[in-house]
């Protein structure tokens, strides 16, 4: 008879079973905001009729939208301020707190913008600098004076201002926010990192002035500002950074891979040109040719440069270098055979970093197509995953940020095991994604908008996932019942064995498959099914387990007592309750004194009774009694 169709349907797991030991701040308002929520809704809800108990079966799905609008625009959900908080907070509340108020925090966004500020620059340096230092034309353009305007007034100064945020930019130190501003200057300071820093901004470009001024050629000034690229760490933090924050990370890690290859290609272009130029344009097949005649003919921007009689504007040398460097660092054309030793070493140099590139090329690709499809491997695929799942679920805001900083932790402490993907985050911050993920469906389930408001919190954690197929059955009359059901979305129907006529529509919000796993006393189905649910369209469905029902029931006896009320209520319909049983076995499960005292109180009852009865014959003794004396008297009276 079992025949639940679960082929078609996808299961996924969301959150824990585990508790939480201790919450952070943010999740205690939380619970504090959803439980005057709960009050609020209690109240509203007390004054429900028994008749609109029992419609909830048929749901009506526009109203309960409207309801849910409503009870949002009611509860609007405020963040709390820094100063509510108190004093027992989490770690990350904490280090939040005390870096933003004298520090820059690592974790924060001013700190990432800041990053991404300089990663700006630094890209314009790793780009222009070798091209300005190789293409003359570039430099010595009509607005070449813009160059050197962007130089020491943009770049340089981003430079300068990174190495004084960076005395301000705060550690962890034993796991707790360095407060100390002379220590964060004094361990910056003895890093290499500082001194790197301090390289990169050395003006080299005074250089230029003892130059003699016939000799100065202006390419010359881009070439030695070449130690602003020495600061590559922290463009390569920016890039990490950005790995962890962004929420297409393959995407991002192929466009940065692309951008690598091209920069790489550029460079060698420029340094390619530069070669050309010193040995002299055209004097041999290898080098960037000079024009022929007949191409000076039609040029008409000669330039003469270096006594090298040069013809090409700035884009065609540029164009012709490029595709020279794409043609050698790919090896996929023909390239002009070297015509001396030094073009032999540097050609061999190329191609040997254009095989290298190449197997780059192809194996980041395979790891991130294969990345992309195995998301449990490692940590990188973890907490890939984790964003993914932050960006289906649209969560947003402070808990998206708390996750985020988690995972950038994580990131950068690299010393994780790296096993488990959401397990990897902490119980209340897992809990709290599971609110956020189905608070609004079970606080849309009717059976329990009148219980105690930490039994939802305490299911939340325990719901998995179903999806349902159009025409699928989710359980079947007669089949032993393993969990029950909250639909999320969609519509599901109480049919009969053969389906073809509908009993009832369930719609979102609703629950069902209690019944044979609440052991309702009375019961003449036990724990089989005594209905067929089958889905209409598509639909969405919360399981949760027996296990885990009564773990949780447990506790919340209310919430108990209302769902086998509701069983007992839609077996009562059915005519498939055995009163007497129940009354029976109810007893028997209620606690001795308790049994006792209805022990006694039915004796008493008894008793009372049979003495009324004795009464009651007794005083009809007594009038009798009365009426013959009477009739005796009165016979002896008359005589
Ligand atoms: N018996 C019965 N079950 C219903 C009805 N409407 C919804 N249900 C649900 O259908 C479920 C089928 O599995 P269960 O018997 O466990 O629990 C049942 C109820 O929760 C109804 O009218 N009668």
């Amino acid at each position: 008879m079992s025949c639940i169709d679960r082929k078609a349907s996808t299961s996924v797991p969301y959150g824990t079973s585990s508790e939480s030991p201790c919450l952070s701040i943010e999740s205690i308002v939380f619970q504090k905001r959803l439980s005057s929520r709960w009050i609020r809704n209690q109240r509203k809800h007390s004054n429900r009729s028994e008749q609109e108990e029992s419609e909830e079966l048929i749901e009506d799905q526009p109203k309960q939208a409207q309801e849910q609008k409503n009870d949002q625009d009611q509860w609007p959900t405020p963040t709390p301020s820094i100063n509510e908080l108190p004093v027992n907070l989490s770690l990350p509340s904490r280090m939040r707190l005390k870096f933003d108020k004298f520090y820059i925090n690592p974790l924060n966004k001013f700190y990432y913008t800041w990053l991404s500020l300089f990663a700006f620059c630094y890209l314009y340096n790793l780009i222009f600098l070798i091209a300005r230092s190789a293409f003359w034309l570039l430099e010595e353009r009509e607005y070449g004076f813009v160059w050197q305007i962007v130089d020491y007034f943009i770049v340089d100064m981003v430079y300068l201002i990174d190495i004084v945020l960076k005395f301000l930019t705060g550690y962890l130190e034993d796991g707790l926010p360095c407060p100390n501003k002379p220590k964060i200057a004094k361990r910056y300071v003895q890093t290499i990192a500082f001194k790197i820093d301090l390289l990169s901004l050395v003006p080299t470009d005074l250089i230029y002035l003892l130059i003699r001024p016939e000799y100065r050629i202006k390419r010359i000034l881009a070439a030695l500002r070449l130690n602003r690229l020495l600061k590559i760490s922290r463009y390569l933090e920016f890039l990490n950074l950005t790995e962890t924050e962004t929420k297409y990370p393959t995407a991002f890690r192929l466009s940065n891979l692309i951008l690598n290859i091209l920069i790489t290609m550029h460079w060698n272009a420029c340094i390619y040109f530069t070669i050309s130029s010193v040995k002299g344009f055209g004097s041999d097949s290898w080098v960037y040719p000079s024009l022929t005649l007949e191409d000076l003919e039609h040029n008409q921007t000669q330039v003469q440069n270096n006594n090298i009689l040069f013809t090409d504007d700035l884009d065609s040398q540029y164009i012709y270098c490029f595709w020279w460097s794409v043609q050698t660092l790919t090896t996929i054309a023909e390239v002009p055979e070297p015509t001396n030793s030094y073009q032999e070493m540097f050609m061999s140099i190329l191609l040997m970093i254009g095989v290298v590139i190449l197997a780059i090329t192809i194996g980041s690709a395979a790891d991130m197509v294969e990345n992309a499809n195995r998301q449990s491997l490692d940590l990188q695929q973890k907490c890939d995953f984790a964003k993914l799942f932050l960006k289906q679920h649209k969560i947003y805001g402070e808990l998206e940020a708390r996750i985020k900083n988690y995972l950038d932790y994580l990131w950068i402490a690299k010393n994780v095991d790296l096993d488990e993907v959401l397990n990897v985050l902490p119980n209340n911050l897992r809990k709290e994604i599971a609110m956020n993920v189905h608070m609004d469906t079970l606080k849309r389930v009717h059976v329990f908008q009148d219980c105690e408001p930490g039994l939802l919190e305490e299911l939340v954690t325990k719901l998995k996932l179903q999806i349902y197929s159009p025409g699928d059955y989710v359980c079947r009359k007669g089949d032993v019942g393993h969990e029950m059901y909250f639909i999320k979305t969609g519509a599901l129907q109480v049919v009969s064995p053969d389906g073809s006529q509908v009993y009832a529509t369930l719609g979102s919000g609703a629950a069902f498959g209690e019944i044979s796993i609440l052991d309702i006393p009375g019961n003449k189905n036990g724990n089989k099914r005594t209905a067929n649910i089958r889905s209409v369209g598509f639909s969405d469905v919360f399981q949760l387990s027996k296990k885990d029902l009564w773990e949780a029931l447990s506790e919340y006896p209310v919430a108990k007592k209302n769902l086998i009320e509701r069983g007992k209520a839609l077996l009562r319909k059915d005519k498939l309750l055995d009163e007497e049983i129940a009354e029976k076995i109810e007893r028997r499960q209620k606690p001795l004194d308790e049994q006792i005292e209805l022990f006694q109180k039915e004796k008493v009852q008894q008793l009372s009774k049979k003495l009324d009865i004795f009464f009651n014959s007794y005083n009809e003794f007594l009038r009798e009694c009365k009426a013959n004396l009477f009739n005796i008297e009165k016979h002896f009276d008359k005589k």
